[in-house]
């Protein structure tokens, strides 16, 4: 690399060190003469061809100095390759400047559990990528500022500072995890905000959402009390229509999820443990039936090929055009709709694959074939329909939520997901894509998109694999489902999924979320296992359960040979299913003789 970005990298390291570089750690190797990509400075990643920085992984470095961004963002080419900032658990003083936001590129900016103070800078709501901002567990003070421009952020974390005034503005789509708890916030929680009492508490002056403490009322005046009994009136008249029209529709089994959705939204600030996951599932959204139905619509007629289950007797095509619809989600390879059909008696769930340049004949023989392999956990496929513009898969909507679902918002809802239940899904859904490897062998037909979202619970809560053999499978970055490392780019399908299920047990066991690219994950608890902090991945609530270290870490072993970077190096699903039924079995073993003596 240039000798300017070697001393913008030192200048930056030096001032994060309290007392400047003489007191460097030597054994931290950050020396001018040598290169930070080619001879591997510890905490700094580079692209793969070793000509840019972009991750600076400095959790724990025991840093005591101060943050002096400009040092590193006002280098132009560090400025557009850095992408991760990440100085958790140092000791880091001073304010966060606001050259930061030079760093254009950063999508982490972490500095949980450090030593800074003063207010965050108006500049970082122009840190437009952003995904993921962790300022918790300082001493920041004064007003948070605006995010709502960063529209990608899907995690905050501001708790245990001292920040004052509003809760700022944010674009709440795409927010996952949310935390300002024990701050000095007042005012009101804004209604888009829809996270539990738990990342708002420990601010007095908070008032409404989830808060036990209503906001207090404003004094209107008797023209506003016209104003607002004339909406009342309009809004109580279209309540009553929505209820004659809900009345006239009979043995509806989708209704329950749809009400227990509306309960649920009611009752976020309990911890109800009986809320179904299927509530945070669905949306209810009017718009979306309207253009679902124009998406859905723009092919040609042709006929909906229906498969053995009872489930779509006598379906058309257009039936399923009629049906009332809901966009579930957006994927890498196209839209999940809920369709409602025969008068609300079913559910289903309709995949519209996107940019699929398979023929309908080649497209046809594949889902026929698929359908002739039937394992109780993998989600079969009850009708289909392709024309040379459109391709629709259908399958019956699963009420209880994805994988991802229950990890990453389970806690949020009451559920619970331990020890035990995490490995009976990592067993039968191991099992599960065993079987369909060893049947679809001879096709090389694999899942190809298995992720954490592809894994949904039935009525039972009993796992099953969705949408198997659905992505087109291409070798490149973009279009492959379970993007691997570059170097680990395969021709061997199969391997792919291993890849893919090694992410999947990764997950399991830290509760964390994947990177959509699915490298981050891997990459962090490598790095993590490699500074041997390897407790430090498990997900808390595992360990405070008392879950056995040693059973988990045989559980990691798998999942890290699963992920290696080298495809040939990866177990097949065979080895991989013995070693989870070892662990699992190990399990049951010890919690036997724990309730025997
Ligand atoms: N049969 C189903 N029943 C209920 N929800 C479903 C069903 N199939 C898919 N979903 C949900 O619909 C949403 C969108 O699914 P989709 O497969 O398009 O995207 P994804 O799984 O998030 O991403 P990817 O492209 O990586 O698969 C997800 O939340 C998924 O869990």
């Amino acid at each position: 690399l240039e000798l300017e970005v070697k001393q913008a990298l030192i200048g930056f390291l030096d001032q994060l060190s309290s007392s400047g570089a003489s007191q460097l750690d030597p054994s931290l190797g950050w020396r001018v003469e040598t290169d930070p990509c080619d001879d591997r400075w510890p905490g700094v990643e580079c692209d793969k061809r070793n000509l840019s920085v972009r991750k600076l992984w400095l959790d724990k470095f025991n840093l005591a100095g101060g943050l002096h961004a400009g040092l590193l963002c006002d280098d132009a080419s560090l400025a557009l390759s850095l992408t991760v900032l990440s100085l958790n658990f140092n000791n880091v003083t001073g304010k966060m400047p606001p050259e930061i936001a030079k760093c254009k590129k950063l999508t982490r900016l972490h500095v949980d559990h450090n030593r800074m103070t003063g207010s965050l800078p108006a500049s970082l709501s122009k840190l437009s990528n952003l995904k993921r901002l962790e300022v918790s567990n300082n001493a920041f003070s004064g007003h948070l500022p605006d995010f709502a421009e960063i529209s990608g952020l899907t995690t905050f974390l501001a708790q245990k500072n001292w920040f004052t005034g509003k809760i700022p503005k944010f674009e709440y789509s795409n927010l996952e995890v949310f935390d300002v708890s024990y701050n000095d916030l007042s005012g009101s929680i804004p209604k888009e905000s829809e996270f539990p009492v738990t990342s708002y508490v420990g601010n007095d002056k908070l008032c409404g959402g989830p808060l036990p403490n209503k906001c207090p009322k404003h004094r209107i005046s008797t023209e506003q009390m016209l104003m607002y009994s004339g909406y009342a009136l309009l809004a109580l008249a279209v309540l009553l229509l929505i209820a004659f029209k809900i009345s006239g529709r009979k043995n509806s089994n989708c209704e329950p999820s749809v009400k227990k959705a509306l309960d649920a939204d009611d009752a976020s600030t309990t911890s109800s443990s009986s809320i179904k996951l299927s509530s945070i599932d669905y949306k209810p959204n009017g718009g979306a039936s309207s253009v679902a139905k124009a998406e859905m619509s723009a092919s040609v007629s042709a006929s909906l090929i229906l498969l053995s289950s009872p489930v779509v007797n006598g379906l058309s095509y257009e039936d399923l055009l009629k049906a009332p619809a809901e966009l579930l989600g957006r994927g890498r390879n196209g839209s999940v709709y809920k369709c409602v059909i025969g008068n609300g008696n079913k559910c289903l769930a309709v995949k519209r694959v996107k940019d699929w340049s398979i023929s309908s004949q080649d497209f046809r023989r594949r889902m026929r074939r698929i359908d002739q392999v039937r394992h109780a956990n993998v989600l079969p496929v009850v009708a289909f329909y392709s024309s040379a513009q459109e391709k629709l898969v259908v399958y019956e909507y699963q009420p209880n939520g994805s994988l991802a679902r229950l990890l990453h918002h389970g806690t949020q809802l009451g559920q619970e997901f331990g020890w035990g239940s995490r490995l009976g899904v990592a067993a039968k859904i191991s099992e599960a894509l065993a079987y369909m490897h060893r049947e679809l062998s001879k096709e090389a037909i694999a899942h190809s998109n298995l992720t954490s979202s592809n894994i949904l619970f039935d009525q039972d809560m009993e796992p099953c694999l969705s949408e198997y053999g659905l992505m087109p499978v291409k070798n490149d970055r973009n279009r492959s489902s379970t993007v691997q490392p570059e170097a680990a780019v395969t021709k061997d399908v199969f391997k792919m999924d291993i890849y893919a299920f090694g992410v999947i047990l990764l997950e399991l066991l830290t509760a964390k979320l994947m990177e959509r690219n699915g490298i981050d994950l891997s990459r962090w608890v490598h790095s993590v296992v490699r500074e041997e902090w390897t407790v430090e991945v498990f997900d808390r609530a595992l360990i405070s359960e008392g879950a056995s270290q040693e059973r988990m870490l045989d559980l990691l072993n798998v999942a890290m040979k699963c992920v290696d970077p080298d495809p040939a190096a990866r177990p097949g699903i065979g080895r991989v299913v013995a070693a989870i039924n070892s662990i699992k079995e190990d399990d049951e073993r010890s919690k036997l003789s724990l309730s025997v003596t």
